[in-house]
Formats: structure tokens, sequence, C-alpha cells
């Protein structure tokens, strides 16, 4: 027929995925559906299982781009894919399990922020993820705290649980028009970013800058404000700082005012944050892994 059956690679077509994997937990509700806790029968590695349903074919092609991202994606900070399945309508995609969950999930339990030691150490290991995601041409888009998966050994994973990071821009999300605007940078506010602009890979470094201020003070800057008011404020504000800077070094402050510069063209790539005082030394996983002691000490496994 005149639509060629597109060939997908890195799927197992066909097969049921519960032939190999006992789903032993459900780890949240996307807006995909159910993602579960998944154990492999034969090797007993465990996965993050998410269902996804078929049910147009551009709903397959999205979920394609997002397997061939992170088929292509090999790096100890970006979540690895397992495999993935596709059965009858149903396309499942299994993710190495990050045992330490989301860290907006663990700020909000243990009701406190990162200290600047903990910050450190993620910035530092968040900026290699993002620089191996730019050297590949993806933007993630959407980088919260919420997209940070952390691992009891200290492992520091980006994530992405939205459907923006496929070289798409947010605001086509399925059917929301704009995603979660308080991350957002000031060209994306204006729709500045347009097709083959060179320093789109720059909304990133900003979306770390405002993950960093989340890390710091549990919440993004203008989190009490409408999201409609923030689009309004991020383009017309100058760039958000601490609340009390004082309390804080003057690198993170340093590091804070260069990632956050309004200006793409001015704002500094990953390659030059690597090199800038506040992580361009070698910094310890204990506080992060002390950080995720005290989280599981509180949450009593389920
Ligand atoms: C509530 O407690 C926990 C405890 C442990 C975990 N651990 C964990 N580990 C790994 N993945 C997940 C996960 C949780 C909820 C939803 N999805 C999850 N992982 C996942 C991620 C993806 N895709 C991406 O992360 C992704 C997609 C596109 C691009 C990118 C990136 F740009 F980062 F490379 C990343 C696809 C399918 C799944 C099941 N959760 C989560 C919550």
């Amino acid at each position: 027929d005149a639509k060629k059956k597109k060939v997908f690679n890195n799927v197992r077509m066909d097969c049921d995925p519960e032939d190999f994997w006992d789903m032993i937990g459900e780890l949240g509700d996307g807006a995909y559906g159910k993602v579960y806790k998944a154990q492999n029968k034969h090797t007993g590695q465990l996965a993050a299982a998410k269902m996804c349903r078929l049910d147009g074919e551009d709903d397959l092609s999205d979920f394609m781009i997002e397997i061939d991202i992170l088929s292509e994606i090999k790096h100890q900070n970006i979540v690895a894919l397992h495999e993935a399945f596709q059965k009858d309508q149903q396309l499942w995609l299994l993710i190495e399990y990050c045992d330490g969950g989301a860290l907006d999930s663990i700020m909000t339990e243990l009701e406190k922020p990162l200290n600047e030691h903990q910050i450190a150490y993620v910035c530092q290991n968040m900026c290699k993820g993002l620089q191996f995601l730019h050297k590949s041409h993806v933007i993630h888009r959407d980088l919260k705290a919420g997209n940070v998966l952390l691992t009891m050994a200290g492992g520091v994973k980006l994530a992405d649980f939205g459907v923006s990071a496929k070289n798409k821009s947010t605001m086509q999300k399925h059917d929301t028009f704009i995603g979660t605007p308080y991350w957002m940078a000031p060209e994306v506010v204006l729709c500045e970013t347009f097709r083959d602009n060179p320093y789109d890979y720059k909304v990133d470094i900003w979306s770390m800058g405002i993950t960093l201020i989340e890390f710091a003070q549990m919440e993004p800057p203008n989190h009490e404000m409408s999201p409609m008011r923030v689009l309004l404020k991020i383009q017309k504000s100058d760039p958000p700082k601490l609340e009390q800077p004082s309390k804080w070094s003057k690198e993170f402050n340093d590091f804070l005012c260069k990632a956050l510069i309004k200006d793409p063209q001015k704002r500094p790539s990953c390659d030059e944050l690597l090199r800038h005082p506040f992580i361009n030394c070698t910094l310890d996983s204990k506080p992060i892994r002390d950080l995720l002691l005290e989280y599981k000490a509180e949450v009593v496994e389920e």
C-alpha cells in the first residue's frame, strides 16, 4: 500500500513483556498510563515499565522518537532503556530502575531543600548528562527536579516523564498548549525558538539554573504565581536569583548568574559551565547518599 509499513528497530514486535518481566509494584500514574516497577524473570534486573496505548499512527512515531533517543543515548547521567516491546496496540518501555526516585519527591518527603554540597554534586552530574544530550543533538526542554532521578549508590540520571524531549517544542504537547512555564527560558516564552536555531539547546541551560534554585528553595522562582502571569514575568523581568544570596557561596551565586543570562547567545554552554569553580572540582557523592538514607528511613517501604 502507499504508506509503507514503518519498520521499527529496537522494538521486540509481538512479544508479551510479561513473558520476560514480572510487574512487582506501581511507580506512578503518568499522563500516558501506569508506570510499574518490574523485575526481569531471568536476570532479576529491576526496571521501570511504562505501557503506552497506541491509538493513532502519530502516537507510535512519537514514542519511536523517544525510543530512538533512549537507544542511541548511552551515558551514566541519562536513564538507560533496557527493552521496548510492542504487543497489539500497546507499546512497553522498560527503563533502568533508579532506586532513589525523583528529587522533587525526595525534597517533598523530607520537607527540606538540598544543601550546597548536594546541589553542586547533582549539578555537576546534570551538566555531564546535558553535555552528552546536546552533543547528540537532543534538547531536553523540560528540566526540573521532577525529571532528575537518583540511585542509592549516588547516581544522578536525567529523565523525561513528560512528552517534551523529542526535539519538539514543549508548546505542542498532546493536549495542553503550554507545559510547566516556571522553568521556561525567556526565548521560549517569546517563541523566539525557530527551526535550526543554533542556540535552541541553550534553553536547557536556563532550565537547569531554575532547577538549581528549586533544589535550594524547594520551589522554582515565581511558583506562587499563575502560569500565565509567570510567562509575562519571565520575559520582562531580570533573571531570578536566590532569595537569600548571602546564605550561599559566591561560586553558587555566580554559577546561577551565568546559567540565567537572558540572551541565549551570551548564556554559557555545558562545556563552559563544567569549567566553572562551582562544579570544576571532585565532588563526593556522600552528601547525596546520606540524603537518600534519610529519605529511605522516612519512607516506610510499601
Ligand atoms: C515513587 O518512587 C519512585 C521510586 C523509584 C523511581 N525510579 C524510576 N526509575 C526509572 N524510571 C522511573 C520512571 C518513573 C515514572 C515514569 N517513568 C519512569 N521512567 C521512564 C522514563 C522514560 N523516558 C525518559 O525518561 C526519557 C524520554 C525522552 C528523553 C529522555 C532524556 F532526554 F532524558 F534522555 C528521557 C520512559 C519510560 C519510563 C518508564 N522511575 C521512581 C519513583
